[in-house]
Parts: C-alpha cells; sequence; structure tokens
C-alpha cells in the first residue's frame, strides 16, 4: 500500500489541509523549521503510532492544543499483484482503505480506525502501511547498542510473522511479572517455576519468529552486497543471537544465572537481550569500519529490508530525512535507485530544490516535488 493523502490536525507547525502524494516518489524541499521533518513524523505517527524522533506524544501535539490527528488515505500503489480488499475501487479519489489515529495528551488517550472503525492495537494500520525511516539517528544500528538492532530486526519480523506483535506482548507481560520476584529479593520458588515456564514457552516463539525473519533479511543482505564490489564485501559476517547461548536452553540458563539475576533485580537472558551481531573479519564492524563504511552498510540493510517486504508483495513506505548532511551524492543515488527498482513508495526531504537528475538515471522516475514553508505543503 502507498499513502496517497494526508491531512493532520494539531501536528506540530503543520496547517493541516488534506495534501494528495505520489504512491512512488514525493520530494519535499523548505527552508530549515519550515515544517519537512513534520510532515514525515505525521507519516510515521499513522505507521509506527508514534512519533520516531522523540518519545513523548506531548512534543508533537501543536503548542496550546490537547488533541492530535492524522488521517491518511491509502492506495494499493505498487502492490498490483494483490487481489483486491477494502473499499469501494471506483470511488473518485482511489482511496482504498483510511487510517486514522488521534491522540489527547490531557486524557493520555490514542484512539485508532482503520476504514471508520475502531481498532484496539497499533499493528492494523501498520500493517496497512511499513514506513522505515531514514534519518541521521538511523546509523545507530551499527554504531549503537544491540536495542537499535534488535528494533530493526522486529520491524521485519512484525511484517513477516503476523504472530509476533502478540507473542511480543505477551513475553513482556511475563517479564514484567518475572522482575518484580527478582527485585524482591526473597524467591519464591515455585512462583518463579511458574513464570519461567512461560517466559521459556514465549521466548522459543519469539525466537523461532525472529530466526525465521533473520534468515530472510540476511538472504536479501547478501543478495543485493553481491551487486556491490567493495573490499569489506568478502569478511562481513551477520550473525542473529537470540539473547542466550544457545548450548544451554533458555530454562537451564535462567536456573543456572539465578544469582546474578537477583542481585541485578531483573531478568538478564532472554529475547529482550537478542542482537544482530556485525562482524568483519571475526571483529565487530563498530569497531573496524570506518564511519562511511558504517554508512553503507547500515544503507544497504535498510534496502534488503525493503527487498524482503517486496519478496512478500508488500510495499515499504521509505522516509528519508535530512539525508544530504549523512550521505554523499554517489550514495544517496544508490539508495533512491535501489527504492526506486524495489517499487518502494519514497519521500525525501532536502533545504535546497531536489535535483532528480542527482539521484535517478535516465528515464527518471515518477515524483513529485512538494514546497513547505511554514507548515504548508504547494505542489511545485
Ligand atoms: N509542538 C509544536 N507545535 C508547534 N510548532 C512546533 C512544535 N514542535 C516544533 N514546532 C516547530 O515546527 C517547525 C517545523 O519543524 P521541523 O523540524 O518539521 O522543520 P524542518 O523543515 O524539518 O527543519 P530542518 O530543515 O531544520 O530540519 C519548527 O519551527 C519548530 O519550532
Amino acid at each position: 500500500m502507498a499513502l496517497v493523502k494526508l491531512q493532520t490536525e494539531h501536528f506540530r507547525n503543520l496547517q493541516g489541509a488534506p495534501v494528495s502524494f505520489s504512491p512512488s516518489i514525493n520530494l519535499l524541499f523548505g527552508e530549515n523549521g519550515s515544517g519537512k521533518t513534520s510532515i514525515l513524523e505525521a507519516i510515521g505517527y499513522l505507521g509506527l503510532g508514534r512519533s520516531f524522533r522523540v518519545s513523548r506524544h506531548q512534543a508533537v501535539v501543536s503548542h496550546g492544543e490537547q488533541k492530535l490527528t492524522v488521517f491518511g488515505g491509502l492506495d494499493r500503489g505498487h502492490e498490483q499483484s494483490r487481489p483486491w480488499s477494502g473499499a469501494d475501487p471506483e470511488s473518485s479519489d482511489k482511496v482504498r482503505h483510511r487510517l486514522g489515529i488521534s491522540r489527547n495528551i490531557t486524557e493520555k488517550e490514542t484512539r485508532l480506525k482503520v476504514d471508520g472503525e475502531p481498532v484496539r492495537n497499533m499493528s492494523a494500520l501498520a500493517r496497512f502501511l511499513p514506513v522505515s525511516v531514514i534519518d541521521p539517528g538511523v546509523f545507530d544500528i551499527v554504531a549503537g547498542g544491540p536495542g537499535k538492532r534488535r528494533q530493526f530486526l522486529d520491524w521485519s519480523v512484525f511484517h513477516v510473522e503476523p504472530s509476533f506483535a502478540s507473542l511480543w506482548q505477551q513475553c513482556q507481560r511475563v517479564t514484567s511479572q518475572r522482575n518484580q520476584i527478582l527485585r524482591n529479593g526473597r524467591l519464591d520458588e515455585s512462583l518463579m517455576k511458574v513464570w519461567d515456564a512461560q517466559y521459556v514457552e514465549l521466548s522459543a516463539g519469539i525466537t523461532r519468529a525472529r530466526t525465521q525473519a533473520f534468515q530472510l533479511f540476511s538472504d536479501a543482505f547478501f543478495r543485493l552486497v553481491g551487486e556491490i564490489t567493495a573490499p569489506w564485501v568478502e569478511g562481513l559476517k551477520l550473525d542473529f543471537y537470540p539473547g542466550w547461548d544457545q548450548s544451554q536452553s533458555l530454562l537451564e540458563v535462567l536456573k543456572g544465572h539465578r544469582e546474578q539475576e537477583l542481585k541485578m533485580g531483573h531478568t538478564l537472558y532472554g529475547p529482550n537481550r537478542a542482537d544482530i551481531r556485525l562482524k568483519f573479519q571475526g571483529r565487530p564492524v563498530a569497531e573496524t569500519f570506518s564511519r562511511g563504511q558504517q554508512k553503507t552498510l547500515v544503507i544497504l540493510m535498510k534496502i534488503a529490508q525493503g527487498m524482503v517486504l517486496a519478496d512478500l508483495q508488500k510495499q515499504v513506505t521509505f522516509l528519508l530525512d535530512d539525508i544530504n548532511a549523512e550521505l554523499d551524492t554517489g550514495h544517496r543515488a544508490m539508495l533512491a535507485q535501489k527504492l526506486d527498482e524495489l517499487k518502494c513508495q519514497v519521500f525525501v526531504t532536502s533545504i535546497e530544490p531536489p535535483k532528480p537528475e542527482e539521484l535517478w538515471q535516465q528515464p527518471l522516475p515518477d515524483y513529485r516535488v512538494f514546497h513547505v514553508e511554514h507548515g504548508k505543503m504547494t505542489e511545485e
């Protein structure tokens, strides 16, 4: 699916007039502070249920307001081979699904709608609109801690394995119960046994789903890497670490580290410790790769994720924010070219008016250009 309509109310500095986008490529330009990132953030809100740049909803609601709303209209985009389902195909505005999210910061309440019907879980919206963000923070996937890589992997797992979101929620609940007992200090062994059994079972489900999604990702990644000639490609290794040493069962690991967990007061082994280990000639890439190489690696990883979803006939909406500051023209062109080949929907921001011929070879793909000024978008 592709986001072809967007309307916001009280979202940062956006003026909120309805806007129509291309299901392919959208180039947004405007001065610093004009609202480019806010537009991407509003799109991200629909597909992720939160801002990709701040954790507090409060920061996103326009100053002086209590509630923000984002509406999106989806069209089938490039998912031509999928059986059509949903609203009236002949509808004049060509919107096949409508997504809505509102957040009231006083009541701390989020409301979600799909095609006008209330839904309880964010996953209902996220499945329609797989949003992938590439902004200056994305490079933490390689340079940062395991949490960033888990988040990266879980995005694919969510879209590959439908049961993952619910498994994950259940596991978080059980982990928090375990943590409460561990924090208490006085261990009730019989109670712990019950939680351990549930924790081990849920961890197995999560690990199965992650292993499967990681395999698809890794296959796509090495297919992609096979197309480039870089000296570092040869020694590169990507491994999935599930969160505990696989020479033992998770139950054995938990029993063997009871004292350590009690001392720390929380769960130390299992899915919350999973990671994608990136190594070059046996050493972590964060220690051996130059910053430029790390950036290339992250971009290839993001494209590979897009390839996995494309193989599943799902179109990803990529939000490329402020990448001019991070990537040289060659890298930007490589990214843009690949995303176009994958038939992803792409939003790119820049301060200067865009030069599409720098990003795509002839013939240029379909694209639309928008000028952003004081929170308002005008098509050029
Ligand atoms: N909650 C809010 N309510 C109203 N305005 C806000 C809110 N949060 C931020 N702003 C303002 O919105 C404007 C748009 O910010 P945004 O980050 O979207 O701009 P940008 O075009 O991406 O800028 P840059 O090129 O500098 O990254 C800024 O002037 C900012 O001060």
